[in-house]
């Protein structure tokens, strides 16, 4: 099928499949223990509203810390982002995904870029089996590192809605990494400030195709966010995240109205270890498309990502390299992607804590 090529999944999965094409079969997947979703444990959920209202270290933040610890992932309720926003923005996004595909091809990833539009944005060339998904991927802060032909050039109501989304949530992960740095006992907020203020931003849309086979392919293979914080939306109600806890993959339930938030590798390191990035993939549905759109927050280009000053002393030496985002960045996107093994490379090994 002369489609197979085409780097639109969206187009390919239009067409009646009657075996899917052997590059998109994910034949060593891990199975999903739980086979009723209803009787996975939840991740757990955090209030924002009772979080900001504590003034001191309360109940919440405890609970936040534990979260942190032991899951990496939560669902963020009463998060203050208008309702009128989240609705612009899911009708804006699916009009996207029904633009003819030759408009959509405008933004298309163009050979040695991790940014654009099109099928697994990392390393299609030495992993073994393509994911069952159309990404769009773009660096969205700071400014100057917007790629002309993507954000400014999308149709301008889309654009529009995303820079009042991304600006929403800049804002609500500002709040988020400051109640993370007082959990963490990291209370200079100057140190907080170096790291993310105006940190760099960016977003990945993702389109599921429906798939006759959903247990044949992979929506998007394991794999720990390299970031900060990510804060994760599902457009259309339909599930499909999977996270491994204690090494069994659980699914997620989306609560309405509440983001997904979870802890990038950045946070892991950050926090010397104490806080754990979790690792996830999104599986796909057989009759249902899935749209998400993750935001991820870093910190600035300039940034040094190493254990936070504020933790190390005498006493607990630093368990990951201290690198400049800049070249953390370029090392992450020139790295096959799986699982932690970003975050394994990013460990100092014993005996040797020099750096
Ligand atoms: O679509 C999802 O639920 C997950 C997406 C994701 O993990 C990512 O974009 O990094
Ligand atoms: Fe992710």
């Amino acid at each position: 099928m002369a489609l197979e090529s085409s780097i639109s999944l969206q187009e390919l999965a239009k067409e009646a499949i009657i075996s899917i094409p052997n590059r998109y079969l994910h034949n060593d997947q891990e199975p999903s223990f739980l086979f009723e979703a209803s009787l996975a444990p939840p991740i757990p959920t955090i209030d924002l509203k009772t979080l900001i209202l504590e003034q001191t270290r309360g109940p919440e933040h405890e609970r936040l810390h534990l979260t942190c610890k032991e899951w990496g992932i939560f669902q963020l309720v009463n998060h203050g982002v208008s309702s009128l926003i989240m609705e612009k923005l899911n009708y804006e996004i699916e009009e996207f995904y029904r633009l003819p595909v030759e408009e959509k091809m405008r933004y298309k990833l163009r050979a040695s870029d991790f940014e654009g539009y099109g099928q697994t944005s990392i390393h299609s060339q030495d992993q073994k089996a393509v994911d069952w998904g159309d990404r769009f991927f773009m660096i969205t802060n700071p400014i100057h590192r917007r790629k002309p032909h993507l954000l400014p050039q999308l149709p301008p109501s889309l654009r529009d809605t995303l820079e009042a989304y991304l600006f929403e949530l800049q804002k609500l992960a500002d709040v988020l990494l400051l109640c993370i740095a007082k959990t963490l006992e990291i209370n200079r907020e100057e140190e907080v400030k170096e790291m993310f203020e105006d940190g760099m931003q960016s977003v990945r849309m993702t389109y599921y195709p429906p798939c006759p086979k959903p247990d044949k392919v992979m929506g998007f293979r394991p794999h720990s966010d390299a970031t900060g914080l990510t804060i994760l939306h599902q457009l259309n109600g339909v599930d499909g995240l999977q996270v491994k806890k204690d090494g069994i993959w659980i699914p997620v339930h989306f609560l309405p109205n509440a983001f997904v938030v979870n802890l990038g590798d950045i946070l892991e390191i950050w926090s010397n270890g104490v806080y754990k990035s979790i690792e996830h993939r999104a599986t796909v549905n057989s009759s249902k498309e899935r749209i998400s759109i993750a935001m991820f927050f870093n910190p600035k280009f300039e940034a040094e990502v190493g254990p936070s000053a504020s933790i190390i002393n005498q006493d607990i030496r630093p368990a990951f390299r201290t690198v400049i985002m800049e070249n953390y960045v370029k090392d992450y996107f020139s790295r096959k992607q799986d699982g932690k093994s970003f975050l394994e490379h990013m460990k100092i090994s014993q005996g040797n804590t020099a750096q």
